[in-house]
């Protein structure tokens, strides 16, 4: 087995280990989900693997309950901050293939920050998926188990279910997003906030990540939340989204092209020792 080696990144508190694809293929999901667990492996809010080649960067980015996302806005700042640590890209733009769409990214004169066109929010609830039948769904009634909420959905690459709220209220985030996430309306699963707006150019999220649960922050949740309340005529085309971990800058260009500009830091490299995997479930399950 050839060395396992990491690179830890955070963005705003998201965390992401990093590796080569060359890494990645020796590993089953099983013990990517190791890997990312808080107290048996690493802890991570997931892993990016750089699956490209040198001119084609390419990202894959898997969840730490092992299921594979489409896009991740603060795991493609770290992926480029990443390029750049490795010398493969420099200050000018450069193209970054997900499954989710091309982006292009770009690393500022200070490394720290990062700027990625995110792509155009998409409202057709069938780019989610979500099984709803109109052409847009704002203001949507969601029967949950003990209440109805109003959602609106937007794909960023990646699913989002948007809540308006007054006052944010993170309880709330735990105890609606594991129902959202989870609603059989979404056959994928969905990303969900929860957002309060402060005025027409801040707004406040609570987010519950697909196949993560809560985070810190999240690029694609702060790209959605913006999206809808743009759509709503709640805010300006410049928008701060804040977080418990920090803020995001997002701009509107035209029909909805999202731009995102924020920090990635390096926490530092890990070398996995393979006695990771050696355990077998030695928990009292409780
Ligand atoms: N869990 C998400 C992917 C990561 C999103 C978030 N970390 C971001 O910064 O966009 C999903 O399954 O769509």
């Amino acid at each position: 087995m050839t060395p396992l080696l990491f690179h830890k990144y955070h963005g705003l508190g998201n965390d992401y280990l990093v590796c080569e694809r060359s890494v990645a293929e020796q590993l089953s999901i099983e013990q990517i989900r190791i890997i990312c667990h808080r107290h048996y492996g690493f802890g991570s809010d997931g892993l990016l693997i750089d699956s490209g080649d040198q001119h084609h960067p390419t990202l894959r980015i898997i969840n730490p309950d092992g299921s594979e996302a489409e896009k991740s806005g603060n795991g493609l700042r770290i992926y480029a901050r990443y390029l750049f640590d490795i010398g493969r890209v420099g200050h000018e733009p450069f193209l970054v293939r997900t499954a989710g769409g091309d982006v292009h990214c770009r690393v500022h004169e200070d490394p720290h920050q990062i700027t990625v066109e995110m792509g155009r929010a998409n409202f057709s609830p069938a780019a989610l998926p979500a099984l709803i039948e109109q052409p847009e769904v704002l203001n949507y009634p969601l029967k949950l188990a003990d209440e109805t909420r109003r959602v609106s959905l937007v794909s960023m690459g990646n699913p989002h279910c948007v809540v308006l709220v007054d006052k944010l209220d993170l309880a709330l985030v735990h105890r609606l997003g594991p129902q959202i996430e989870n609603h059989p309306v979404f056959p994928k699963r969905t990303n969900v906030q929860l957002v309060e707006v402060v005025d027409r150019n801040t707004l406040r999220i609570g987010i519950w990540e697909r196949g993560a649960g809560f985070t810190m922050a999240s690029g694609s949740s702060s790209c959605a939340a913006a999206s809808v309340m743009r759509k709503l005529d709640r805010v300006d085309n410049r928008v701060s989204v804040n977080m418990p971990g920090g803020q995001l800058q997002i701009t509107f260009g035209e029909d909805f092209q999202v731009s995102m500009s924020g920090p990635v830091q390096k926490i530092g490299r890990l070398t996995l020792d393979e006695d990771c995997f050696a355990g077998g479930d030695d928990s009292c399950g409780f």
